[in-house]
Order: C-alpha cells, then structure tokens, then sequence
C-alpha cells in the first residue's frame, strides 16, 4: 500500500468529524521521546476523520507515513486519542505505555500496536485498523444480537486474546462489544488492552470527569470503589466478558437505560446481576452465571470459559450437533474457586473451614497429606489423603479440602509483620511461598512472600463489631451512640479485601435511612454477649441485635410499672381498709420478682443464639 491510502471499509456508517485542529503540536514534557520503544513522530501522523467517542477518548480514521532510505508509505491506522491529562504527567504515561506496549509484544488475539504519540496535546495510541468492531456489526443486524454459534466462534477468539494478557500480568476491565475488533478473517480481535487502568494514576485537568475504571454497564462490584471494594484481579475481567457474551446473545446491554448512579446502586449495593438468557446451552449458562458472582474469588477464570466455550461449541457444531436444551437445572452451580488451586500428590491439606466462619474446631482433617489422585482434578475427582493416625488413606472430595503451604491457606485472615495494622485476606499462596493478598486501600493484590506475613483475627458474616477505643477517626465513618461511645454494628458482607460491610440493626435510622457502613477489618473489635462486663453492658449488647429491643423494653417496663401500681394501689387500698378495719395488723408478703427480660426480648435473643431456654 505505497503512497496510497485505502479505506477498507464504508465510513458513511460512523459519525465522523473532520480534524481541523492545531497543527501538530508536540507537548513540551516530552522531553525524550525517542527513548520510547514505540514512538511516532505527530509529523507523521495526519488524523482523517473519527469514528468513535467512547469513555476514554476518540477513535480516529488516520494515515501513517511511514518513510526510509528505500521506501516512502503511507498506512491507514487507527489511533486512539485519549482525552486529555495533566500535561506534568504525559512523559509518565508514555515511559508506562511503553512498558505495556513491550508486554503486548508477539500476542495474537490482541489489537496490533504501531506506537504512541502526542498531536494537540492529546495523546494518540496508533494502531493497526481493522475491519470494525462486534458493536459495529451487531448495529447492522436485525434485533441487534448475533447466532449462538457466532456468540460462540468469537468468544473463544477473544477469550485466548483476554488469556494472553492474563498471562504477561495486564487486566483489560473495559471488556465490550465495541472493544472487540474483527481481523480480515472474521476472528474476534480484542481492541483494549487496559487503558482504563493505564489512566488511573493519573490526574485529569478536567474535574468534572470521572475517572471510572471501566465502562459501568459492564464494570463489576469491586471495579467501582477498588481501594475499599477491590481490589481488581484477572476475575474482573470475568464479569465484563459474561456482560459482553450477554449483549451479544440478547441485542441488549446489561441495565439498559441505567445512569451510572443507578448501575451502582444496583451492582454494588443491591448486589444485583445482569439476567442470562435462557434456552443457553447448559456449560454456557453455568459459566455466565459463574461469571456473576458478587465475591470475585468465586467467579470462573478466563481459561475456564474457554474451556466452556469450547466444549459448547463442539457439541453445537458439525455432525454432533445437539440441540440446545431449554434452560438447564442449575441447582448444582460450578463452585470455580476449587478449580483454581488443583490439589498435587504430597501437598498438606486440611479441612476447608467453612464460609464465614472464624472457628477451624470440629475439622475431620486437621491435617493430611495428598498420596493420591482419582480423576483429572476437576469436578468430579477425589484425593487420597494420608491422616496421622489413620491406617488406610481417606477418599475425599477436594471441595471439602484446602491446601496449607508454609501454614497459611487461602482464605486466611492475615496482617503484614512489618505493619501489623495491615489486616487482610490472602487469595493465593503458591508452593514456593508466594502470596497474594487483598487489603483494604490497594486496588490490586498485594504481592509478596509468606514470610512477610502472619496470622491476623478472623473476621466473620453475622459477628458484631465496634470501632476500637484507640480509634479516633475511622477510614470510613462510623456512627456513635447517644453518649458518645462507638455504636456496635454487625457484619453483613466480608469483601475480597477484608473491608467489612457493616449494618447497625440496633439503630433505626442512621445517615437518613441508610444503616450499612463500611469498616477497615484493622480497626474494629468484636463484641460478645459473654465478654460484656456488667448487666448494664450485656443490656446495651442486647439493644445492637434489633432496635426494637428498646422501645420494647420501655413499653414493657412501663406496663410492668402500670401493673405494679395498680397491685400495690390496690393493696393499699385494701391494707386501708383492712387498718381501718384492724388497726393491729400486718401483711408480710413480698410483692413478687417479675423476670428481668420482657418475653419478646427474649424471645429476639433466643433466635440471635445469644441466650438458650
Ligand atoms: N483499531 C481499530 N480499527 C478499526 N476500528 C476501530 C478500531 N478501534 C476502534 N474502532 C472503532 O471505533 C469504535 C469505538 O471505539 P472506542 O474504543 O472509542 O469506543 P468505546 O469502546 O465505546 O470507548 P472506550 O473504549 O473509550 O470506552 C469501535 O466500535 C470501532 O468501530
């Protein structure tokens, strides 16, 4: 394509505008950049027309003249100018882009980058220009979706692109139909290469922009608020590909017609999620449904959607075509996190401690050892495992088993020994060591070694907490009581972080309605009935497990006070009368000791377990 520049495909279908914009203006920070690996001189570049405005910037039509000893070209490109930063932090954004760029290096199923440069101030991410987009495809047909079979083909394209930059560390979290390219041969092409994080650490000029890491209708719970929610991990490109798969099955985006607000009103706090179509081929539906589970630790990983993909399609296609079954009974969901930690002849296990619970006590296995694997280690697999003791090895499932290394599991409360008010959950310990932990305040996963690590007090759905004495201002906000001290509040959710999701069920309004809070898992302590010094205390314990316990209490005390008086009124009376009639005598009764707890108090307490009958 000498001198010549060819369109390849209409443009009459794209809103365009043509570039009559400053002459192509280098900025002045960038002081050296043919450092960069992948720079291209603005000169070089003539924008044409756009094509697309999306989150993070336009998508323009443009010519790349390209000019050695032995030839003079010019290529048509794509180029990705990137709304505007701070012009004291393009020189960073660069040296990272070209350390992303370098990553991208050799993929296949990725967009091909030809460089980076800066015209207008703005900078423009060049690459290779492609047919269109899935987006763009699906705009032209009828009802807007495309066939299973299709939905199928480019999605396992896609899911090996997405995998390949898994695998050199890069997460995508703007995974969409229109990010999604076509190559010449029709195969998925993924269009994004993690922009949207790429953008995080730096500031725009503009205030009134949000800078959001994703698109909202396809941003998962955590992606939201990383740092208190987070952080984000490879699995949040899970939830963005089944909302992609979605929109491309249904012709709809999730929450059509939702503000952003109202998409995080209902993602994050309502913990809703996007609706599967029905009719899916059963390993399609449970893996989309896998994909939207609110815990990210839970949902399935990239290769185990492919895997899904790639098993629906070859039962769909060809000579073994089956049909696609109406919607399958999905009473036994695909629990992925066991997946992704396959157990291996000589590991330590022991029992897995049960969801949300802080006690490892009533463990059929303190600990074993693996001596032996039935089954592929999926699903349906069973481990031998040798138990001090015990002649013969037990044959067990490895869902009721966790791996120890080095004494920690996954899903343990740990806190760094360098900084022991770090307190968080770890994800994954590799056998040589290696840790990954979330912790409240990192948006990705910390990284480390177990040895930097110990063992931290476990936190748990349903145990109360207050914010510590020495606590003066909590990271989130935290309400008190009527005299000052901490209110006490129950945990409702533990995210992947460790941040506790708080609700005060003691407290009728709090914040005008809105009775959760979020809490730093470091600067809380837990409350109990037994350990509350005195009656007055353990009363004030009892008031935290519903606000109704209070005014029932009063209601009740006053009927109690009501029925007194008119006993002792009564008697009186009748002691008058009975004086008037023997002035000699006396009545030595008592008047009774009613029990202290009113009966639906009680009763409140012996649902909670707090006190038994
Ligand atoms: N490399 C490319 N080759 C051809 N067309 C492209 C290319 N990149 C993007 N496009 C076109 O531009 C359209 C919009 O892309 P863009 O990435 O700006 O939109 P978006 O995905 O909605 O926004 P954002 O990625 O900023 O959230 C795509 O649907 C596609 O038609």
């Amino acid at each position: 394509m000498s001198g010549q520049v060819t369109v390849s495909r209409p443009v009459e279908s794209f809103e365009y505008e043509f570039f009559d914009g400053d002459p192509d203006h280098l900025m002045t920070v960038v002081s050296t950049p043919d450092q960069l690996s992948r720079w291209i001189n603005p000169d070089f570049l003539k924008l044409t027309h756009r094509i697309g405005r999306g989150s993070f910037g336009d998508v323009w039509i443009a010519t790349h003249h390209v000019s050695t000893e032995d030839y003079d070209e010019h290529h048509e490109v794509a180029v990705k100018m990137l709304y505007p930063i701070k012009d004291d932090q393009v020189s960073a954004f660069l040296a990272k882009f070209d350390d992303i760029s370098s990553k991208l290096h050799g993929i296949q199923g990725v967009c091909l980058l030809h460089g980076i440069s800066v015209k207008i101030g703005k900078i423009c991410i060049v690459m290779k220009f492609y047919e269109g987009s899935i987006g763009d495809k699906m705009a032209k047909l009828r009802g807007g979706k495309l066939s299973v079979s299709d939905v199928l083909r480019y999605g396992i394209d896609l899911a090996q692109g997405i995998m390949e930059l898994h695998s050199r560390g890069l997460m995508v979290l703007n995974l969409k139909p229109n990010n999604f390219l076509l190559d010449e041969h029709d195969r998925g092409i993924l269009g994004e290469f993690g922009i949207p994080s790429l953008l995080r650490e730096f500031q725009l000029p503009n205030s009134d922009m949000v800078h959001r890491l994703g698109t909202p209708n396809f941003m998962a719970p955590e992606q939201w608020q990383p740092d208190m929610r987070g952080p984000v991990s490879f699995e949040t490109d899970s939830w963005g590909f089944a909302c992609s798969i979605i929109e491309m099955l249904s012709g709809v985006q999730p929450w059509p017609g939702k503000s952003p607000d109202e998409i995080y009103d209902l993602v994050v706090t309502k913990k809703e999620k996007p609706i599967v179509p029905s009719g899916l081929p059963p390993p399609l539906e449970n893996v989309l449904f896998g994909c939207f589970q609110y815990d990210f630790r839970h949902r399935p990983l990239m290769v185990d959607i492919l895997r899904a993909f790639q098993r629906c399609e070859s039962a769909t296609s060809g000579d073994n075509a089956q049909p696609i079954v109406e919607r399958s009974n999905l009473g036994g969901l695909t629990d992925w996190s066991i997946l992704k930690d396959p157990l291996y002849v000589g590991d330590t296990v022991r029992s897995r401690k049960p969801k949300n619970s802080s006690k490892p006590k009533n463990m059929d296995i303190p600990e074993g050892t693996v001596v032996g694997l039935e089954g592929n280690n999926n699903q349906d697999a069973f481990i031998l495992i040798r138990v001090h003791g015990i002649h013969n090895p037990l044959r067990i499932h490895p869902s009721s088993l966790e791996r120890v290394t080095f004494g920690f599991a996954a899903g343990d409360w740990v806190s760094l020994i360098s900084d022991d008010s770090r307190i968080g959950i770890l994800h994954s310990i590799d056998r040589d060591g290696t840790v990954t932990v979330g912790f409240v305040g990192r948006e990705s996963l910390y990284e480390g070694k177990s040895s930097e690590l110990q063992m931290a007090e476990p936190r748990y759905k349903g145990q109360f907490v207050r914010v510590r004495n020495s606590i003066t201002n909590p990271r989130f906000g935290w309400p008190r009581k009527g005299n000052g001290e901490w209110a006490t509040g129950r945990i409702q959710e533990v995210l992947p972080n460790g941040c506790l999701e708080v609700r005060f069920p003691g407290r009728l309004n709090f914040r005008n309605g809105a009775s959760n809070c979020l809490a730093n898992p470091a600067e809380v302590e837990e409350v109990r009935f037994e350990t509350c010094e005195g009656w007055v205390r353990k009363y004030q314990h009892l008031e935290d497990f519903h606000w109704v316990v209070r005014p029932l209490v009063i209601a009740v005390g006053l009927f109690a006070a009501l029925k007194v008086g008119f006993f002792v009124g009564g008697r009186s009376r009748r002691r008058l009368r009975s004086a008037r009639n023997n002035p000699q005598g006396h009545d030595g009764q008592n008047a009774g000791n009613p029990a202290w707890l009113p009966h639906p108090v009680a009763n409140i307490l012996f649902r909670e377990g707090v006190a038994t009958r």
